[in-house]
């Protein structure tokens, strides 16, 4: 039989959808969409103004879900105040979900012997960085800083997938620091700029600073300078392995998204 060459030559297509004009948002977003391009990733953009109803968005959504050019759907976050995140990323079909904020999707990385369709981009892009920088995890302890539903729970989850065991600090830890200290792995995700200083490194380990922080800086070209949640230069002084902040962790969220899109799309064929 010959193949459905139509299906075959079909490019893999994300949509990118803002609401609103926050400026980090718009870069992002514009950093995703020049990524998709030299990949031969069709991108579909919708831009929103700030006003935007719920409904609308939801109207954008719905769009997408059923356009079969469409393998990815990302909702740029955050949404503004007026509008519903939860029911926004819960109307994304499972199958379009590339940033992985589905519940099913989190539900099943939590559970042994599942496998989600999409992981999130920034745990995913962690965990990458590790396994290609030949840091094994098996045996190891792991503190990951930071429990939000995008980034400190999945990059917690996927450690402890490959037998590292895993402690989680959040705002209400105490003794934060030593508990990081003891750490062979740290996965820095608190959103607070340069928190994590030298002594809470234990000499030796191995730290993915997943921070973003803008910094006023009038020498800068753009006002301000971007910083992790990671004192660099600190931390440097003791870590086996770091990664920067630009040029670490964000290029590598960025990557997956694309992934995930293709995974999405050659999904999409099988079906
Ligand atoms: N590089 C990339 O691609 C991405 C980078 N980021 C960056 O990663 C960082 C984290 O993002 P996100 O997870 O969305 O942030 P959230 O604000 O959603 O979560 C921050 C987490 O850190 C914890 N926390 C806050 N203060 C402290 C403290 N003093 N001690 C210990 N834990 C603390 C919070 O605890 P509690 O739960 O108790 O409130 C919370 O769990 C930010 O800098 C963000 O800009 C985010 C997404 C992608
Ligand atoms: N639905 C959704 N999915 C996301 O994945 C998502 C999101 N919303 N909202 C915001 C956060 C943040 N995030 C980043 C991605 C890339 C860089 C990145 O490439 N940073 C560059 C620097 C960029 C610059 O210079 O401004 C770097 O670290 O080198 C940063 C942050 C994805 N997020």
């Amino acid at each position: 039989m010959l193949p459905n060459v139509s299906c075959l030559i079909q490019a893999p297509g994300l949509a990118v959808v803002l609401v609103g004009q926050r400026k980090d948002s718009q870069t992002y977003v514009r950093s995703k969409k020049k990524a998709c391009e030299e990949v031969g990733i069709v991108s579909y953009g919708v831009d929103l103004p700030e006003t935007a109803t719920e409904d609308e968005v939801l109207e954008v959504v719905a769009k997408f879900n059923a356009d079969p050019n469409v393998h990815g759907i990302l909702v740029q976050l955050p949404l503004p105040k007026h509008i519903n995140e939860k029911r926004v990323l819960d109307a994304i079909s499972l199958e379009k979900d590339v940033d992985g904020f589905h519940p099913n999707n989190i539900g099943e990385l939590a559970m042994r012997g599942r496998s989600p369709m999409y992981v999130s981009c920034t745990p995913k892009g962690c965990l990458e960085l590790l396994k290609r920088s030949g840091i094994t995890l098996a045996g190891k302890r792991a503190a990951v800083v930071g429990r939000s539903n995008i980034v400190g729970l999945p990059a917690a989850l996927l450690l402890q997938q490959e037998d590292a065991t895993v402690t989680v600090i959040h705002s209400r830890t105490p003794d934060a620091q030593q508990l990081c200290a003891e750490a062979d792995i740290v996965i820095a995700a608190c959103g607070k700029a340069e928190m994590i200083t030298g002594d809470w490194i234990k000499p030796g380990a191995t730290v993915i600073d997943v921070g973003i922080n803008a910094v006023d800086d009038p020498t800068a070209k753009r006002g301000y300078r971007l910083v992790g949640d990671v004192n660099f230069e600190e931390a440097k002084e003791k870590a086996a392995f770091i990664t920067p902040v630009p040029g670490g962790v964000g290029p590598m969220t960025i990557a997956m998204l694309l992934r995930n899109t293709v995974d999405g799309a050659k999904r999409s064929l099988e079906n």
